[in-house]
């Protein structure tokens, strides 16, 4: 962590109590912009021009937020009211772009500190692709199928005067996979008569993407795989911990047994299990069917595997290995767990999921000096699939798997390579993800936003 000067803390300090004067008990987001804020503020003191045109409480403001009442009918015939939100934070390089996130403890505070670390993510991607971000605090947990395609219907019916393939292009996240895209683009095609690209994540059948389900996972390890290259290491040989057993977590699954890594745990919002013996292809493809067609319990992996442990309520950090991958949700790893992982004499760590760390966690790892991937980078690989979904579905054209991979993998690398350029200090060869991605990620829209004037 870089130690500021008086005057530099000040101003950072002054601005955070005018973010939160501003946005009263917003915690996640207050924690989102500090990280940034810690970076940035530091690097504009040589740069007036983004001071004069306060860039920084330009783009912490959102440029839009939409919410609206989603009523639905459940399969006993009760009336159901939920929130809906979209956070439309800044579209200075792009259209809003940009998950949305079904599950019930979904918040504005929780979707404008998504809205704001995709911008930078997506300024990343080096794709035309703004920050935005929604959801409802609906639980598809425990609903049969004809429930979830009601309430995806009334949410679309709410949310589709609002979005566009050149306003704003949603796609899934927490609670919002295949199956959810699929009702509320058939919902949005109904309303409007129209087959555009509005959503990504699409089925292969109606405009989607190849790559698109695997690409947050598999872009987590790329970046992982880039960090451990630049100190003439490999993942092949090394054990993983893995958090969640969601998308995001199965697919770096894949790809870190791929590359020749052991994967010893899943977890879930019940608590973990724990495979001595490593997670392999096979007992993969059954995490996958369990989670996506029979929407079980990681816990029943055990019934199923026995020479696994199920521990309940817990997360898997204590459990000793070289390289972590939290990609379950906010705020999972903690202080405590982060100096677990360092005593166990973990690595390097990459976030598949959208600020896992708290920011006492952070400091753990950068006062540790071990390679830390922060998730607007890290992650980032899914966003820019589906970027790549919207250059297909705009020029009505396929691009087949091994140009996909080949593009995705490029993509992570230059992510690395940016936060290389923007995260070092001459004389020191630890690498500062955060701060190199923080900057990177806010050059590009900074740049722009002075391009057009004060608007
Ligand atoms: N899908 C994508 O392309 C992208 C996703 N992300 C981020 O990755 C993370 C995971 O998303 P994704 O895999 O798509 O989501 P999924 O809904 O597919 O899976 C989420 C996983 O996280 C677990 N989880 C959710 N909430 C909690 C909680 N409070 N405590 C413990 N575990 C929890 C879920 O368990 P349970 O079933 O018990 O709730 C499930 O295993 C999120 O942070 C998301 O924002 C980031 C970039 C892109
Ligand atoms: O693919 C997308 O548009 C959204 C991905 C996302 O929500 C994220 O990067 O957090």
């Amino acid at each position: 962590m870089t130690q500021h000067s008086s005057a530099v803390q000040s101003e950072i300090d002054d601005f955070m109590q005018g973010l939160v004067r501003r946005n009263p008990g917003e915690s996640d987001f207050h924690q989102a912009v500090h990280e940034v804020a810690e970076t940035i503020i530091p690097y504009i003191q040589d740069k007036p021009i983004y001071k004069e045109a306060r860039v920084l409480e330009r783009m912490t403001e959102p440029d839009r937020i939409v919410s609206f009442r989603v009523c639905w009918e459940d399969d006993s015939g009760n009336v159901r009211v939920n929130r809906g939100y979209r956070v439309q934070c800044n579209n200075a390089i792009g259209p809003y772009k940009g998950g949305l996130r079904f599950h019930h403890d979904v918040t504005l505070s929780t979707l404008k500190f998504l809205a704001f670390e995709q911008t930078f993510k997506n300024s990343l991607t080096g794709l035309p692709m703004g920050g935005g971000k929604g959801g409802s605090d609906f639980n598809p947990k425990g609903k049969s199928d004809r429930e979830v395609m009601r309430f995806c219907q009334a949410f679309m019916t709410q949310l589709f005067r609002h979005i566009g393939a050149d306003t704003d292009v949603p796609a899934g996240d927490i609670g919002v996979g295949a199956r959810e895209i699929g009702y509320m683009f058939g919902q949005h095609k109904r309303l409007t008569n129209e087959f555009t690209g509005i959503l990504t994540g699409k089925g292969l059948e109606y405009g989607g993407s190849l790559v698109r389900t695997e690409a947050t996972g598999f872009g987590a390890v790329y970046m992982l795989e880039d960090m451990l290259k630049v100190r003439s290491q490999s993942i092949e040989g090394k054990t993983a911990v893995v958090s969640g057993s969601g998308n995001v977590a199965t697919y770096a699954s894949k790809k870190l047994i791929e590359l020749g890594a052991k994967v010893v745990t899943l977890s879930d919002s019940s608590g973990f299990i724990h495979d001595p013996e490593g997670i392999d292809e096979d007992k993969l493809a059954y995490v996958l069917d369990l989670k996506n067609v029979k929407r079980g319990r990681i816990s029943e992996y055990v019934s199923e595997y026995p020479q696994a442990s199920f521990h309940a309520g817990e997360r898997p950090w204590h459990v000793p290995c070289d390289l972590a991958f939290p990609c379950a949700t906010q705020n999972e790893l903690h202080e405590e767990d982060a100096l677990a992982l360092v005593k166990n004499g973990c690595i390097a760590v990459s976030e598949g999921a959208n600020m896992p760390t708290t920011a006492g966690g952070v400091e753990v790892f950068q006062k540790a000096r071990i390679m830390y991937a922060p998730s607007k980078a890290a992650n980032a690989g899914g966003v820019a699939v589906s970027g790549l979904e919207m250059s297909q579905n705009s020029a009505r054209i396929s691009w087949d798997e091994t140009n996909l991979n080949r593009q995705l993998r490029n993509i992570m690398q230059t992510i690395h390579d940016n936060c290389l350029e923007f995260g070092q200090d001459p004389g020191d060869d630890y690498i500062d993800y955060v701060r190199g991605a923080n900057i990177a990620g806010f050059n590009k829209v900074a740049n722009a936003m002075i391009a057009y004037g004060v608007i």
